[in-house]
């Protein structure tokens, strides 16, 4: 940079704080979103293509101040894809509700039962078999991410599964620890040929990494968000395995970029964006690492420290199954 642009640079004011790009999105889909009814049937204000980026420097991590989010769920919910666990049970057992609409919905469906949450997770906790057969939401992410499926020619023109599938998470912390200039650094939710056998495609579908200057950046393109309730917990999830991805390959952490294809608000969260958007954002919460596991897949969610979060208080919001 030449010295004057240098000094400008420098007397800038403040940077704006990171979550007005959340709030600007937020304004904007409300007041100009194309209106359509969508799958769920709950009808949606949608904007296609969208771009946020976050400074993820000295522990900064976008968690948003004008509500709060609990973070911790969506850390139990990364922890548990690493896992390759795709039941519920194990969510439900740590106080996670985020994905029991789903696999309840088509108990519902199924049996004709009217059994409400509490009374469906409280059968997932206590009873294994019903779990398996009613908890689990196809191969969704974690399966994908550590257990991708992979089928070997066995001979005349038949196939064999391969016992252990491909681990896309350990395959990436290894490219990401001996090549780190690669352009392949990926990981993948999205297996064309597995879809109709998930709960719903994924979401949050692409990952990608770039190291620069001993700072590793993520860019996350998710196909479909739901930008109230859904994308709080994307970015702070997309931002917590930049971090360790960081952590376990001696990187410091960048930023995160947030690409959304189709991003909608739900007709029904009319409260929460007018309530929202009447708040201003405060504070800079950090996340400290308090452990360094030895590998990406021992981190324990006691690991994860959030501090200098003081955020407005929570708004909540039906979520559209
Ligand atoms: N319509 C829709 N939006 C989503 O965000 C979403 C789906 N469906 N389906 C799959 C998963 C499940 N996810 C969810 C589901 C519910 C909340 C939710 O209700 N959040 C509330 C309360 C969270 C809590 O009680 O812990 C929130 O205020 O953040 C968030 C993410 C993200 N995904
Ligand atoms: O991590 C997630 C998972 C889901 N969503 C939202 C986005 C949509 O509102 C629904 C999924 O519906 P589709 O019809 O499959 O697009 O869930 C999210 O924002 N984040």
């Amino acid at each position: 940079m030449d010295t004057a642009l240098q000094s400008r640079a420098e007397h800038r004011a403040q940077p704006r704080h990171f979550e007005w790009q959340y709030l600007d999105l937020l304004r904007q889909i409300w007041t100009t979103g194309h209106e359509r009814a969508d799958r769920t049937g709950v009808g949606t204000r949608s904007l296609f293509g969208a771009t946020m980026r976050f400074d993820l420097s000295d522990n900064a991590i976008p968690l948003l101040t004008t509500k709060r989010v609990y973070w911790k769920a969506a850390a139990r919910e990364m922890l548990w894809f690493l896992t390759g666990d795709t039941n519920i049970r194990a969510l439900v057992a740590q106080g996670v509700h985020i994905w029991t609409d789903w696999p309840l919905d088509s108990y519902r469906k199924a049996t004709g039962e009217a059994i409400d949450r509490d009374a469906f997770e409280a059968r997932i906790i206590a009873d294994a078999e019903f779990a398996a057969r009613w908890g689990d939401l196809g191969p969704v992410y974690g399966k994908q991410w550590v257990n991708w499926p992979v089928y070997e020619p066995a001979g005349e023109g038949l196939f064999r599964k391969r016992p252990q599938g491909i681990n896309q998470i350990a395959e990436l912390v290894e490219s990401l620890r001996n090549n780190p200039g690669s352009r392949r650094h990926i990981f993948e939710g999205w297996n064309v040929a597995e879809l109709d056998q998930m709960a719903l495609p994924p979401c949050h579908k692409t990952y990608q990494f770039f190291v620069a200057d001993g700072k590793l950046t993520g860019l996350l393109y998710q196909r479909s968000c739901d930008l109230a309730l859904g994308v709080p917990f994307n970015i702070f999830s997309a931002a917590l395995i930049i971090r360790m991805l960081a952590q376990q390959c001696d990187l410091q952490p960048g930023e995160l970029i947030w690409n959304g294809g189709d991003v909608h608000l739900y007709l029904n969260h009319r409260d929460l964006v007018e309530t929202q958007l009447a708040r201003e954002p405060n504070g800079a919460p950090k996340l400290e690492i308090a452990n360094r596991p030895a590998s990406i897949f021992e981190y324990a969610i006691d690991d994860f420290l959030v501090r200098d979060y003081a955020p407005q208080p929570h708004i909540s919001a039906p979520v559209a199954v």
